[in-house]
């Protein structure tokens, strides 16, 4: 429901909002956190989608203040939304014109919850000095994006100049996964150490010059800024060592390669997220981000810049060679593209790209990406593969990393192929494990998906077991309220603040074949609940019919979610869950990662099972 209020007053907005909070339901009241959007009117459409779109994956109202024309009257108009056209929240837009579009922090003060912490965020250009302005003084964290500003160096640079604890600005959100790759690379053997670094990016990119920032202040060695052409986003990174150079190198949307020494060069993942899985991500957090201030004020004012390009660097065997070279274009910086929900470059169409630019423009719309292995042994065992990058990259970005495993068919496949693999003590000692859902029947039984785990090796990963967070056991439908309010408990102390349950570095998730995820089935009324983080399932069209669940917002709050699925009595499923969105018959519409949702399939899941066998057949005809 949307509601205008042309020339109105904040009281006559607050009478509104609270009569529609009781026709409407008190959505947003229960709500731990208020968006401050602060725009001006050129981008006030985009920025509010993708604040609704962020608040989806983190609940919070909005509040958007936009400085409309200050020439004229002043005058203040109203817009609230709620309901469908507010998405996970409630909106409240606010347009000031005149004298008026300098008062927002008066305007915007009886809109205020009580209880209910601020985050500021502008996405367009912001005050220079933000944690003084009037509006940036009542935000508990303050967001900015260098990359969308016409000048993003000069950005930066007020950013250093008056940082305070609880800035923090979308270019450096965008590189949290190169962070992450780099960080897991040097804790590799052999520890040799880094005696310079090097990042190619076109001219400008705010987030190419964090990650130099974060380098030089990190490792302390001599770090080069290099400009590729125009339009290339980030194209490289290169850790010199002495016995060869780490390069990280974006080969093409959403997958790059890491070279190491002494070791074969790797493909890995490495999409930019958009800005609402930036937006998301910052606000999941309420605390101040050190690495970040480090970076900027300590470590980006010592980045040499190159004066030589890339191409010229990478033909004197300075910088990774390849995609240095990239074509000249004149699109807008990374950063820039990614409030506008643009694609970092161009691709160039060819016929065997096709099926990745059809997967990637499935993933755009919500369905993720593909990953195929040929039967359920070789899927268990490169959904184990990735997993260990991946938490292993988390920890080393974060200190600690948290995974929600599935039970079912491949739980268990996954977590055997998972012990075989080789982990460090050191790092997955931070790695805290849970359950996405759990059968509520007594401790031990077979059909737990915890013991089930447990069974197929769980005890063989070094992690500590105060880290393992099984969910309550028990076998009547009277202690199943009491054993979803003490799981709630201890998933809210794992909790960042103002969420309900970890922020998940990775949630597995099986698929049954009606679709259904974790405990939660088609039509049912769990799959609907935006309050908890768990619910307690009666009456499972699955046995056992009680159960325990993470609910749809506490799936979706982690950065990867990745459905692991073999079989062919799925392969229905699948196809149905990835073509559409919250379909209330298929659960699995409903779940999606901040940063990536991941289908791995096997081949039969994948619906490919036929067509394998075909080709097998003329293969042996001829
Ligand atoms: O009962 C459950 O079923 C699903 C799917 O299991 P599958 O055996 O059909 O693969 C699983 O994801 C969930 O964790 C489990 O409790």
């Amino acid at each position: 429901m949307i509601v205008d209020l042309p020339s109105t007053t904040t009281t006559d907005i607050s009478k509104r909002l609270i009569a529609l909070r009781h026709s409407v339901g008190a959505m947003a009241m229960g709500r731990v956190l208020t968006l401050l959007l602060v725009t001006d009117e050129e981008l006030a459409d985009t920025a509010i989608e993708v604040a609704n779109d962020a608040t989806r994956q983190h609940p919070a109202r909005i509040l958007v203040l936009v400085r409309a024309n200050r020439r004229g009257a002043s005058r203040l108009d109203g817009q609230i939304r709620v309901g469908g056209d507010a998405g996970a929240s409630e909106i409240v837009i606010l347009r000031l014109f005149g004298e008026m579009a300098d008062h927002g922090a008066s305007v915007v003060t009886p809109l205020l919850l009580p209880d209910s912490p601020i985050v500021a965020w502008w996405p367009g250009e912001p005050p220079a000095d933000v944690a003084a302005s009037p509006l940036g003084a009542m935000a508990r964290r303050r967001i900015t994006d260098a990359g969308a500003c016409a000048k993003p160096a000069t950005q930066l640079r007020r950013r250093a100049k008056h940082y305070e604890p609880g800035d923090t600005d979308l270019s450096w959100t965008r590189i949290t996964r190169w962070r992450g790759l780099l960080a897991a690379a040097l804790d590799e053997p052999p520890h040799e150490p880094v005696t310079s670094a090097a990042v190619v990016a076109e001219p400008g990119e705010a987030s190419a010059d964090l990650i130099a920032g974060w380098l030089a202040q990190a490792l302390d060695v001599p770090v080069q800024r290099v400009n590729s052409a125009q339009g290339t986003g980030i194209v490289s990174v290169r850790l010199d060592r002495a016995d060869g150079p780490i390069d990280l190198v974006r080969a093409d949307e959403g997958l790059s390669t890491l070279a190491q020494p002494g070791r074969p060069t790797r493909e890995v993942a490495l999409s930019i997220p958009n800005a609402a899985e930036c937006l998301a991500a910052e606000l999941r957090r309420l605390d101040a981000d050190e690495v970040y201030a480090a970076s900027l004020t300590d470590g980006l004012p010592e980045v040499t810049r190159r004066t030589v390009g890339a191409a010229k660097a990478a033909r004197a065997g300075e910088v990774p060679a390849g995609p240095a070279e990239l074509p000249d274009s004149d699109g807008p910086s990374m950063s820039a593209r990614a409030l506008q929900g643009r694609k970092p470059r161009e691709e160039v169409p060819s016929q065997t790209r096709l099926q990745e630019q059809v997967d990637a423009a499935v993933a755009e719309a919500g369905a993720g990406t593909v990953r195929e292995s040929a039967d359920p042994d070789s899927l268990a065992g490169a959904v184990a593969a990735a997993l260990v990058s991946t938490l292993e990259a988390a920890v080393a970005v974060r200190g600690v990393a948290h995974v929600a495993l599935t039970g079912g068919s491949m739980g268990a496949r996954t977590m055997g192929a998972l012990a075989e693999q080789d982990l460090s003590s050191e790092v997955w000692s931070q790695v805290h494990i849970w359950w996405g859902d759990e059968r509520f029947v007594p401790e031990g039984d077979a059909d737990r998906n915890d013991q089930q785990a447990r069974d197929a090796g769980l005890e063989r990963l070094p992690v500590p077991a105060a880290n393992v967070h099984s969910a309550p056991a028990g076998s009547s439908e009277d202690e199943l309220g009491e054993a979803a309010a003490r799981w709630a408990s201890e998933l809210a102390i794992h909790a960042p603040e103002g969420a309900r349950s970890p922020q998940f570095d990775v949630v597995l998730l099986g698929v049954g074949p009606d679709a259904h995820v974790a405990s939660l089935f088609p039509d049912r009324p769990e799959l609907h609940e935006t309050d908890r983080g768990c619910v307690p399932v009666t009456d499972s069209p699955k046995p056992p019919p009680l159960r325990l669940s993470l609910t749809v917002p506490a799936i979706n709050a982690a950065e990867r979610v990745w459905l692991v699925v073999a079989g062919a009595d799925k392969a229905e499923a699948v196809r149905a869950a990835r073509a559409t969105r919250d379909d209330p018959h298929l659960p699995a519409s409903w779940v999606r990662g901040t940063a990536e949702t991941m289908w791995w399939l096997d081949r039969a899941a994948a619906g490919n099972e036929q067509a394998a066998a075909g080709n097998d057949q003329a293969a042996a005809g001829n």
